[in-house]
């Protein structure tokens, strides 16, 4: 997508809109902000319906996975149309921090480090100054987003997609109350238990596991966080299915927690955003179902 105006380091707390395009008779956004949590400047994308004209919308979030940026679910997902004729507003964050001192893994890896912040704050050197990936998307990004779009913060869904399915069931269980519904495409289940979790967690927050816990959605079930529902569709054909993913983890943690999941796996669907594409109707209407029901 082109930048609009790319001046550089907005000041904190004022986005500035770098994208500005007519969708399904509502608005796609870009915005670009200095945030005080990550201390850099950072994206993202918002998409306010027609309805957003005459009144605050629901809000439903969504958390993108490895090697991504605001844009991927933006420009593949296909889920504006759907999302206008709901009157939900979208608001797609960044993955990580960015910029010039933003230490990356040493490797270059995708998996860890720039597009790979996994939705928590880093408490390691050198991970803790700027991946603070929760704080932002729970504290700081939504007033950010109240003050630029027409949003409704009081009902709020959240989904994602692999990492960003972890962010999405992670944050909903640590921060009950929050969110009206949440939903996942082939979310990593137990990151503690999955090669992608394990570099991650442990360089962000260090090599004891039980501090892991709190950031593993089957392992936060296990110690008591509850959802009230949950949306998951998983291809059968996605390549990281049984290494990464691991749907009988969560659907086992579930099943013992009374969580209500709907868990679909649907039949040759592999992980990429054509499997997005196809089902995000379905999690659209899941949410504004929930957040129709929610009080406003
Ligand atoms: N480049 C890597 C694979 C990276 C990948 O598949 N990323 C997924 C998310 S994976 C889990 O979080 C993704 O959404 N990519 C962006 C897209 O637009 O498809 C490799 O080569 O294996």
């Amino acid at each position: 997508m082109a930048a609009a105006n790319p001046s550089a380091n907005p000041k904190p707390g004022a986005p500035e809109a770098v994208l500005t395009s007519r969708c399904f008779g509502g608005t796609q956004y870009v915005f670009r902000h200095r945030s005080e949590t990550t201390g850099t400047d950072m994206r993202f994308a918002a998409f306010v319906p027609p309805q957003g004209e005459t009144g605050k919308r629901p809000v439903v979030w969504f958390l993108a996975g490895l090697t991504c940026t605001e844009e991927n679910f933006t420009v593949k997902a296909g889920a504006q149309r759907v999302a206008a004729e709901l009157g939900l507003v979208l608001i797609a964050p960044d993955t990580s921090p960015r910029g010039e001192d933003v230490p990356d893994d040493p490797d270059g890896a995708y998996d860890f480090g720039l597009g790979a912040g996994f939705y928590l704050d880093a408490t390691q050197p050198p991970w803790a100054r700027h991946y603070r990936m929760e704080s932002y998307i729970i504290r700081e990004l939504p007033e950010v987003v109240a003050g630029a779009v027409p949003a409704d913060m009081t009902r709020q869904g959240i989904m994602g997609h692999s990492m960003g399915g972890h962010g999405a069931l992670t944050l909903a269980l640590r921060h009950p109350g929050r969110f009206a519904s949440v939903s996942a495409f082939a979310p990593i289940a137990s990151p503690m238990n999955c090669p992608w979790g394990e570099k991650a967690l442990g360089a962000y927050l260090g090599a004891d596991r039980a501090a892991w816990r709190a950031h593993d959605a089957c392992a936060l079930i296990e110690d008591g966080a509850r959802l009230r529902a949950l949306l998951v569709d998983q291809g059968t054909a996605d390549g990281f299915l049984q290494n990464q993913l691991k749907p009988d983890l969560l659907e086992a943690a579930c099943a013992k927690a009374g969580i209500p999941l709907t868990l679909r796996r649907q039949e040759g669907y592999d992980h990429s955003y054509f499997f997005i594409a196809s089902f995000v109707e379905d999690h659209l209407r899941w949410h504004a179902r929930a957040l129709s029901a929610a009080a406003s």
